[in-house]
């Protein structure tokens, strides 16, 4: 019997009325698929590449750079939103500095520079710090591996990388600006939004030229953390091993993963509908429809919060899988309880 078949037979003879987890089954045999195999439980890690953004200087965000080096620390402090959903469900997390602009590295460090540059002004990044940020990504799924995990998410920390996202999707897909770019960070400001979709449309207009291949669009108008999440998820797809994607930023890297090798799509696992307008442009180029994101919240925070909570119903689904009688079980104990009945 495939694998594809077992998977559906233990999840179709559950004690549940037909189809009835939804969502829940369906990703639960994506993942029996993806493993190649039959596990009976979930083994999470939770990976959050951060990275600072040159765009930055253009006034397309109104909070201080430093943040990123501040919420990462704050992270492994235990401190920061995603670490308390991680700690509250006992699922293991790592911070990946990819280019965090600080003298200083925080969690594991693999900065390729002290952030990228203005993409106004240059390409954000040289071939070789693409190299770096995305071999980074590779490198922390293969170790996942050895360690023995068997399902990751994603999550990313850094100022300005909602407009590199949004640069990159505008370069992949021509769908316009203005109805890719959100709020990101900022308090409400249509100013913000002008303000961003001017420097995307300039930034791609500049390199358009120069831009030929995926990887030189991350390269170009994209950031560290980009470039490391689309590593992270080639190698997902080499290991084996399924991926729970988070909001916009990681949406965006899963379509440019996508775009570099189609069976990459067959791994990644939607959590949540970003409040980010591309989102929705970012999962269909991913070969992800609206139906099949089973959080709306109205999130839009990063750090792979979306992710680490749909990451718990899945663990949760997995030991139901493994323990719920059987709908034969059932069936057969039928008519025998007669006497019992009131
Ligand atoms: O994941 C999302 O959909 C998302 C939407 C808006 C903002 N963010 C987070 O906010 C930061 C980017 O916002 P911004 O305005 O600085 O581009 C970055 O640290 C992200 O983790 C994340
Ligand atoms: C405080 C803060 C926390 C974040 N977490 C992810 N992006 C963020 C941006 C800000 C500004």
């Amino acid at each position: 019997m495939s694998i594809e078949e077992r998977a559906n037979r233990l999840i179709d003879e559950m004690a549940i009325p037909k189809n009835s987890l939804g969502l829940l089954e369906k990703q639960t045999k994506k993942i029996f698929c993806c493993w190649g195999k039959m596990q009976t439980e979930i083994r999470p890690l939770h990976l959050i590449f951060a990275a600072d953004n040159g765009v930055v200087v253009e006034s397309v965000v109104k909070q201080s750079q430093e943040i990123t080096y501040l919420q990462a620390k704050n992270m492994i402090a235990g401190r920061a939103t995603i670490s308390c959903f991680c700690q509250s469900n006992n699922i293991p997390y790592k911070v990946i500095d990819v280019g965090i602009r600080n003298k200083n590295s925080v969690g594991i460090n693999r900065k390729a520079a002290y952030g990228t540059r203005n993409f106004l002004q240059e390409p954000a990044m040289s071939v070789v710090e693409f190299a770096k940020a995305f071999a980074a990504g590779k490198e922390m799924v293969r170790t996942a591996k050895q360690e023995n995990y068997n399902l990751l998410s994603f999550g990313e920390m850094g100022i300005g990388n909602t407009t590199t996202s949004s640069a990159v999707l505008y370069a992949l897909t021509d769908v316009q600006p203005e109805f890719i770019v959100g709020y990101g960070a900022n308090k409400k400001n249509p100013e913000v939004i002008k303000r961003k979709c001017e420097v995307i449309a300039k930034g791609v207009r500049l390199h358009r030229d120069e831009m030929h291949t995926v990887e030189d669009l991350i390269r170009f108008v994209g950031g560290f953390d980009i470039a490391a999440l689309c590593g992270a998820m080639i190698e997902c797809r080499q290991q084996n091993m399924p991926f729970v994607l988070d909001g916009f930023i990681t949406a965006v890297a899963f379509a440019c993963a996508v775009q570099m090798d189609a069976s990459v799509a067959d791994f990644g696992i939607a959590s949540h509908l970003s409040r980010e307008p591309g989102m929705f442009y970012a999962l269909a180029l991913g070969g992800i429809e609206s139906d099949d994101v089973p959080i709306r919240a109205d999130l839009a925070l990063g750090e792979g919060t979306g992710a680490v909570l749909f990451l718990v119903m899945l663990k949760t689904m997995m030991d139901a899988v493994w323990h719920v009688a059987k709908m034969a079980e059932l069936e057969e104990q039928v008519g025998k309880t007669v006497g019992e009945a009131l």
